[in-house]
């Protein structure tokens, strides 16, 4: 293992899984960096899901994963995570679960867990299996930030929750990388992921397409839409797809000069318009 992986929350290398017949994950890397909200974004049955299941070591994979330069048992005691079913303290009432996370997790606190409930206005009392979705999310959210964990995952944190309570738990999550932890997030919440990620990792049918920062999609692409085909030879086209009659163009103009003759409708695009062309071109952009 080389010295500086210790400090990697994450590395995946070529991860694959399958479900039967299905390819659920089709040999994707990434890394999530130190002090980081890394944001995996895609659409329905991308593979989000399961590449964090596949990174808790929930699912057999094929591949390699490693936190901290180790497998998951060796560093569970440092991962906080929040699932996308949340029936595991269904049975619990917001006190009995605190009591629980006490008796499991060295680092968590009781204090800052009820801090949150009360904050989240969760009534502590009442069997968490009895909450909507959003106040199971927040139950969820709640035992998870009242940890001291160095690598947080979370699925989709915000579903189900009123937009007050979503920037609340933005904002939260922005603290954790400010205290010196990292974060792994899974959405197709485009607003929320410009409002927080530092990296964005864009997956589509199992694969990443896209890994990078939203500066760095400002920095190195342009959209050009047109009514008509047009001759872009010379130029890198890295996805093209056609939406209302218009031909649409992802062009990568690093290290080029781009001019048109022709007066064509061309701009720097914003991570949805740049996924949306990625995803609809389905094109590995990198
Ligand atoms: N337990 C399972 N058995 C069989 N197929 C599965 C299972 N879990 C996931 N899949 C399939 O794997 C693919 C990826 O699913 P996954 O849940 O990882 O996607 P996702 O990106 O998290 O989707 P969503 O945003 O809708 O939650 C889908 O085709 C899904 O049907």
């Amino acid at each position: 293992m080389e010295r500086n992986e210790m400090s990697i929350p994450v590395i995946i290398r070529n991860l694959r899984k399958n479900y039967g017949g299905i390819r659920a994950i089709d040999g994707i890397d990434f890394i999530v960096q130190p002090q980081q909200v890394h944001a995996l974004l895609g659409p329905n049955g991308a593979g989000k899901t399961t590449t964090l299941k596949s990174i808790l070591g929930f699912v057999n994979y094929k591949g390699d994963i490693k936190l901290f330069g180790k497998d998951i048992d060796s560093v569970r005691d440092k991962v906080a995570f929040v699932p996308d079913e949340k029936n595991f303290y269904k049975s619990l009432t917001g006190e009995q679960a605190i009591r629980m996370c006490e008796k499991l997790f060295d680092d968590f606190s009781t204090d800052k867990a009820k801090e949150f409930f009360d904050k989240f206005q969760l009534p502590l009392n009442q069997k968490i299996g009895t909450f909507s979705h959003g106040m199971k999310t927040q139950a969820y959210l709640s035992l998870i930030l009242a940890r001291q964990a160095k690598l947080y995952i979370f699925d989709e944190p915000t579903w189900g929750l009123d937009p007050i309570k979503r920037d609340d738990v933005l904002e939260m999550i922005r603290d954790l990388v400010i205290e010196g932890s990292s974060v792994l997030y899974t959405s197709h919440i485009i607003p929320e992921v410009e409002r927080i990620a530092d990296k964005i990792s864009i997956m589509h049918k199992g694969k990443i397409h896209f890994s990078g920062s939203i500066d760095e999609i400002k920095e190195s692409y342009i959209i050009l839409k047109s009514e008509k085909r047009v001759e872009l030879s010379g130029y890198r086209v890295v996805s093209y797809c056609k939406q209302n009659g218009k031909h649409i163009y992802l062009i990568n103009t690093e290290k080029q000069n781009f001019s048109l003759k022709e007066d064509h409708e061309y701009y720097v695009p914003d991570l949805n318009e740049f996924f949306q062309v990625v995803i609809r071109g389905e094109r590995n952009v990198l």
